[in-house]
């Protein structure tokens, strides 16, 4: 019989490409609320109570509102998939990154509560966890992390504001330096000292780079590039949607290139003459970085299984 699933928020940007994966599958029924009731409390406690999986697709109040009311559902409560930043480091939630460790694919299909990835959350920690675990990065080790992503990233309102022409063609921001994925990639990463994140928005749609520069030398055992790159080659051995590639001679990476995809690639980029080297991973924001993740951690939870 087909899972019913519920998506709260389903013509936000996050949950139509969420609907638009799941279309035409006969092992999910998508389940909807009319929209003129989309925000209705009562209309929506009925739903909820009637499906196997929530996915919140809502800016963190409505997400955390969404799960008051499964709370005071009980037992007939949905298993829930939220999107929103509001869970990603609570008690009582799993991280929805399959690849952050061995477990994590059961711990997501086993858990009532799955919180999505960030987008730049997930791909700061798909190049630091493995380097951590391997005892290559230390968790107090000063860190930098840049990022650009497309301007989907920002929901309906930077949409908006890029296709009508009102915003720049390329901006930093969040220098304020309290971006919420930092404490998701504290946490994950298991980083001891909070990094410095540098995020940037540029005037296209969709598409993500997230790049950590590291100086070899002040790496502990003084490891080569080649090293970090054997970490990841066993970190994501056998991953299905995280891949470790060989970084191009020319030097670049296009942000766009991995566009319609639900991977994410890993690169290590270096010059061992001059003993740095720069970590990146590529996605499209809106694929593992958002909806593709969540069909991701939806499959696990409705199928288990491996990753
Ligand atoms: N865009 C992205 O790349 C990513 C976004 N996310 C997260 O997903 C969530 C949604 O973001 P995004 O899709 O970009 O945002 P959008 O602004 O595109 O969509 C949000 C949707 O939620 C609806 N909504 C707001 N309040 C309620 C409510 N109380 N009940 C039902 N529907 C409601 C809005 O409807 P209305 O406009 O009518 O109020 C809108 O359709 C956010 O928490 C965001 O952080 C996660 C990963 C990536
Ligand atoms: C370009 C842009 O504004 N990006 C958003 C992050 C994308 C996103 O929505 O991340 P969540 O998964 O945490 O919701 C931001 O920096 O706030």
């Amino acid at each position: 019989m087909a899972a019913r699933i519920f998506i709260d928020g389903e013509a936000g940007t996050t949950g139509l490409e969420i609907r638009e994966r799941l279309a035409g599958r006969t092992d999910v029924e998508l389940v909807a609320i009319a929209p003129e009731q989309r925000k209705d409390r009562n209309a929506k406690k009925e739903i909820l109570s009637s499906v196997e999986v929530a996915i919140l697709c809502l800016p963190d109040d409505a997400a955390k509102e969404t799960v008051a009311l499964c709370d005071a559902l009980g037992e007939a409560a949905p298993r829930i998939l939220d999107a929103s930043t509001a869970h990603r480091v609570a008690p009582g939630w799993v991280y929805g990154f399959p690849e952050l460790c061995p477990g994590q694919p059961e711990a997501i299909s086993k858990a009532a509560r799955v919180a999505n990835v960030g987008c730049y959350a997930s791909s700061a920690i798909a190049l630091l966890r493995p380097l951590i675990d391997a005892g290559l990065l230390l968790a107090d080790h000063p860190l930098t992390i840049n990022a650009v992503s497309g301007y989907s990233g920002g929901g309906r309102q930077m949409i908006e504001a890029y296709e009508q022409g009102v915003a720049p063609a390329f901006e930093l921001y969040a220098l304020g330096l309290e971006h919420k994925h930092i404490p998701e990639i504290m946490a994950y990463a298991r980083l001891a000292q909070r990094p410095l994140f540098v995020p940037s928005v540029g005037n296209f749609r969709q598409g993500m780079l997230v790049s950590i520069p590291l100086l070899l030398e002040t790496l502990p055992g003084r490891p080569k590039a080649a090293d970090l790159h054997d970490a990841y080659a066993r970190h994501y051995l056998g991953a299905a949607h995280v891949r470790l590639c060989e970084a191009p001679q020319n030097g670049k990476l296009d942000a766009l290139a991995l566009n319609g995809s639900d991977d994410m690639e890993v690169y290590v980029f270096a010059n061992e003459n001059r003993r740095q080297a720069v970590l990146v991973a590529r996605q499209d924001n809106l694929g593992k970085g958002a909806s593709g993740a969540a069909v991701q951690n939806l499959d696990l939870m409705l199928n288990g299984g491996e990753f």
